[in-house]
């Protein structure tokens, strides 16, 4: 993967996102609760570029039955996204980079009234091992940024291209069980951190995409953190 054109962008963005995720959302930094439900909680900031809705949003859950690095290769494995991904219309796999990283151009339901979208975008799945705390348990990150393919050039069909760059950050806390006995899917917890900035690349009216958001990105959440429990529960715990 070292030596991919791409693998200079992948490795900064995919370095910044973790260190943009691990930020709280306390203190001046502008984020509103906008959505809770039991142990989720959704942030977001107002923010047009171009007198376009472009509002960053943060999300916080706690997961139990799942470690993180079963949670990231469910978000960043393409033969999972059609069962939690419901806005989901068409999804392919452009090109794979290596393992850990790959190229997918998928195509959004259309939200009236605004126009259909796609969005074209590598998405590189890792392991980082925290260097502060070394018994800490690993965190797992994917982070998806779009990216231009002269084979899939924006606006050349019916869809409208959005910008979008979004990290998952996912870690596992095992509460030890008795001496001796085996770990289960009790003693896991799951601590995820959902980051995303997604351009709408037309225009769109602001009232529509706050609406699309606010009512969207709860439903992702939940929907996906389900999706992995129930996927995850009768197969061996993948640390
Ligand atoms: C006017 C409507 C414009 C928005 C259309 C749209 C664009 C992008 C995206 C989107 C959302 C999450 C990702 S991801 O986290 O990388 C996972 C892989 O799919 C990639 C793309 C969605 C949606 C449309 C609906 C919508 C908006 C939020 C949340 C959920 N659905």
């Amino acid at each position: 993967a070292a030596k991919h054109r791409l693998w200079p962008e992948i490795d900064k963005v995919s370095t910044e996102q973790l260190h943009y995720a691990r930020l709280g959302v306390g203190g001046a930094g502008g984020w509103q609760l906008f959505a809770e439900d039991g142990d989720m909680r959704m942030y977001r900031r107002e923010e047009e570029a171009d007198g376009l809705v472009v509002d960053p949003l943060k999300a916080c859950h706690v997961v139990k039955g799942v470690t993180g690095h079963e949670v990231c290769n469910i978000f960043y494995s393409p033969e999972y996204r059609s069962g939690w991904e419901a806005t989901l219309e068409d999804m392919t796999v452009v090109e794979k980079i290596s393992d850990d990283t790959l190229v997918f151009l998928q195509t959004h339901k259309r939200i009236w009234p605004a126009s259909q979208r796609d969005a074209l975008f590598w998405s590189h799945i890792r392991r980082v091992s925290d260097d502060q705390d070394p018994d800490a348990h690993d965190l797992w990150i994917v982070c998806n940024h779009s990216t231009e393919y002269t084979e899939h050039p924006p606006n050349a069909g019916k869809c409208v291209r959005v910008y979008l760059t979004v990290c998952l950050v996912c870690q596992t806390f095992i509460d030890p069980p008795k001496e001796g006995s085996e770990i289960t899917r009790d003693d896991i917890t799951c601590k995820i951190t959902y980051c995303s900035v997604v351009n709408p690349g037309g225009w769109a009216p602001a009232a529509v995409l706050r609406a699309v958001y606010k009512r969207e990105y709860p439903k992702f959440l939940k929907r996906f953190t389900s999706y992995c429990i129930d996927q995850c529960k009768d197969k061996p715990i993948l640390f």
